[in-house]
């Protein structure tokens, strides 16, 4: 480790979450710094560079790699380019925190975890970021501590205020669902085994291409079930909320009970507009335990066991979406590598 053990950091991909990973680990982060930044955009690359002292810029991730300062990695770029960083990262046996998803899908996210195994040791901490939202945190706990009694339904609801150009239908299953995929498995400790993906008639803001909102319906293996209403245009802000049903009661977060205003004969608060927003405190947390766990030669938090689940989960979901029908998650036996 570099300058009196802080990790030296190469962040791979400079956009909207890259930039904001670097500017994280620059003023927010102890026991980091950024080294390295790689961005096929060179200009991009540079212009993040600039910022940060001792930052240096790169357009191939696997230079950044092999740089002496460099001790780990955060892979931030499109999901399509993770595969490629991840098995680069480990040829330089370098500890990696990649953005969600592992990969886009169940092929490539395997190939990924059979290339972590090969290494022998873990290396990846997958960014579903939830598991650190004090929220999330608080609900887990509630549900470990077995008060509620079996969950048996969760109710999600994922809203954007605007999808990014480009954003397709099978997008909206392997970047938005692939969240709620995850605090499904980790908050009811129990692999997804079905998918239905429903779909009313479009929102007239849903881009050209693109049917938003939809309903999809999670089947877990312990009998229970779980829904997510994802809806990435609906214009007014950005809400993450979640109810889960259990035997004895139901337990609810994400309802941003914040500071309530009364004026001019009306009361209310505001709706956070993007995930930055409403996920900041989750994303330093993250981060920062990615850091600590790093620098103690650990690897903590969710694995590539758990970006493989999602993933798979998450291309029945397409499949279902294309087909129309109920569609069964296709998982391979958890290798006790990952237990
Ligand atoms: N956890 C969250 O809440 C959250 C939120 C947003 C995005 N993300 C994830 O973060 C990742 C990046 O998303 P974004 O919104 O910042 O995207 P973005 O399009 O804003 O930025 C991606 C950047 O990666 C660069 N890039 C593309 N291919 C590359 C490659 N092969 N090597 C290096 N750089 C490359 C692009 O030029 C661009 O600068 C995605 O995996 C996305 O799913 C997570
Ligand atoms: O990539 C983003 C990100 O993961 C956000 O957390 C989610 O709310 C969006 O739907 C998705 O497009």
């Amino acid at each position: 480790m570099t300058q009196r053990g802080t990790l030296g950091v190469a962040v791979i991909g400079t956009g909207r979450m890259g930039a904001d990973h670097v500017r994280r680990i620059s003023q927010v982060t102890g026991g980091a710094r950024v080294a390295a930044v790689v961005d096929v955009d060179a200009e991009r690359a540079k212009r993040v560079a600039a910022g940060v002292e001792g930052c240096t810029a790169y357009t191939e991730p696997a230079a950044a790699m092999a740089a002496d300062d460099v001790d780990a990695v955060l892979i931030a770029s499109p999901g399509p380019a993770h595969e490629a960083a991840l098995l680069t990262a480990f040829e330089h046996d370098l500890p990696v925190l990649c953005e969600k998803p592992l990969t886009p899908d169940a092929a490539s996210a395997l190939r990924v975890l059979q290339a972590e195994q090969k290494l022998g040791h873990r290396r990846v901490q997958v960014g579903f970021m939830r598991r650190y939202d004090p929220e999330y945190v608080e609900l887990k706990a509630l549900l470990a501590g077995g008060r509620l009694g079996r969950p048996l339904m969760v109710h999600n609801r994922h809203r954007n205020v605007a999808s990014p150009p480009g954003f397709t239908d099978a997008m909206l299953i392997n970047d938005s669902v692939v969240h709620e995929t995850d605090v499904t498995r980790w908050l009811l400790d129990q692999e997804i085994t079905a998918v239905t993906v429903l779909r009313p008639a479009p929102s007239p803001n849903a881009p050209e291409g693109l049917a938003d909102p939809q309903f999809v319906v999670l089947e877990t293996e312990g009998g229970a079930l779980a829904d997510v209403e994802i809806f990435v245009n609906c214009g007014f802000g950005y809400q993450v909320q979640a109810e889960v049903v259990c035997e004895c009661g139901t337990a609810r977060i994400g309802d941003g009970h914040v500071m309530v205003t009364t004026m001019a004969g009306r009361w209310g608060g505001t709706v956070a507009q993007d995930f930055v927003e409403r996920f900041e405190e989750a994303y330093d947390r993250e981060v920062q335990a990615w850091v600590d766990a790093t620098r103690r030669g650990e690897v903590t938090g969710p694995s590539a066991w758990d970006g493989y689940a999602a993933a798979a989960v998450c291309e029945a979901g397409v499949r279902a979406q294309s087909e129309g029908r109920r569609t069964r998650v296709d998982l391979i036996e958890r290798p006790p590598f990952y237990a």
